[in-house]
């Protein structure tokens, strides 16, 4: 159901364009699924808030590994749609798989478990604690194993995971200074230190670049570009100049529907895609 959704709605415009440069030859859906088992699979997910459809029958599908990002005019459902994948916001309708498993009915510590990490619009940090604290909280808050609440010691695993962390966020120069102190870009990039403790497998970033000045933003798409090739995301993301360079493929959604899969070179050349969303034509 969602591939051939997903093949129906792929772009088809001419490849070029001065923003795309997907971190690898991106292939079509088909030929990716080709690849084994989805990290994702969202099979017709509906999402009401009252009498509003927030999100109508979205299919979405992505691979091991893969980066797509997800582009849409303000109220479009993206933000939704990772609400209904986290669980957050569970769906209305419609299935979601991870990694083959349907995680559709469960909560979302489960899906934590199982490797699904996000990050939100708004901040969730500890501004009063250091950037070590806050990555060492998340990866015991991650992590399987059963503490004790003795202060832990040189060896503990979630103080080294707390320097690696920072090391892959950019932030091994900014370990002992408190989150308040930090600027805006940097709280930025913790939080998706944070989002990579344990054993992610797949990332929903929610505008990442929100906010972020020009440097903030290359420092970014060089963090992205840095993860690790097996951990894959979606990211939701209005600065096309970030989006477009850090995924192998691009989802656009309008009014809670998806409406168009393709490259990213594909999306920028895409004269539907600038009418409803790089137009302005909102919602
Ligand atoms: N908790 C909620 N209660 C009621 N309505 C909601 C809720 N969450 C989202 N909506 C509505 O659902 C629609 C989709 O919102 P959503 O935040 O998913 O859009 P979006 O594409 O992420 O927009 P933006 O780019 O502005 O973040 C909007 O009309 C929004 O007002």
């Amino acid at each position: 159901m969602a591939d051939a959704a997903e093949r129906q709605a792929d772009g088809s415009g001419p490849p070029g364009g001065s923003i795309a440069g997907g971190r690898r030859a991106a292939t079509s859906d088909t030929a990716s699924r080709d690849a084994g088992s989805r990290a994702l699979e969202v099979v017709g997910v509906t999402r009401t808030f009252g009498a509003l459809v927030a999100l109508d029958g979205v299919d979405l599908s992505v691979g091991p590994g893969e980066r797509r990002a997800v582009l849409g005019a303000n109220g479009a459902g993206k933000t939704t749609l990772f609400n209904a994948i986290t669980g957050d916001f569970p769906p209305t309708r419609g299935r979601i798989s991870f990694f083959g498993e349907d995680v559709t009915e469960l909560p979302q510590y489960d899906r934590i478990r199982r490797g699904l990490r996000r990050t939100y619009q708004h901040s969730l940090l500890f501004r009063g604690l250091t950037v070590r604290d806050n990555l060492f909280l998340a990866s015991r808050g991650v992590a399987r194993r059963r503490f004790s609440l003795l202060r832990p010691r040189g060896g503990d695993f979630a103080m080294a995971a707390a320097e690696r962390l920072a090391g892959q966020a950019h932030l091994s120069r900014r370990l002992d200074t408190r989150v308040a102190d930090l600027s805006y870009g940097e709280q930025r990039q913790l939080e998706i230190g944070m989002a990579l403790a344990g054993a992610p497998r797949l990332i929903l970033f929610d505008e990442p670049a929100a906010g972020l000045s020009p440097g903030e933003r290359g420092n970014l798409v060089a963090l992205l570009h840095g993860l690790p090739e097996h951990l894959g995301f979606v990211i939701i993301e209005h600065d096309l100049d970030v989006a477009l360079k850090v995924v192998d493929r691009v989802t656009v959604m309008h009014n809670g529907r998806i409406f168009k899969h393709g490259t990213p070179a594909e999306i920028e050349a895409d004269p539907e895609v600038q009418a409803i969303y790089l137009g302005g034509q909102h919602g």
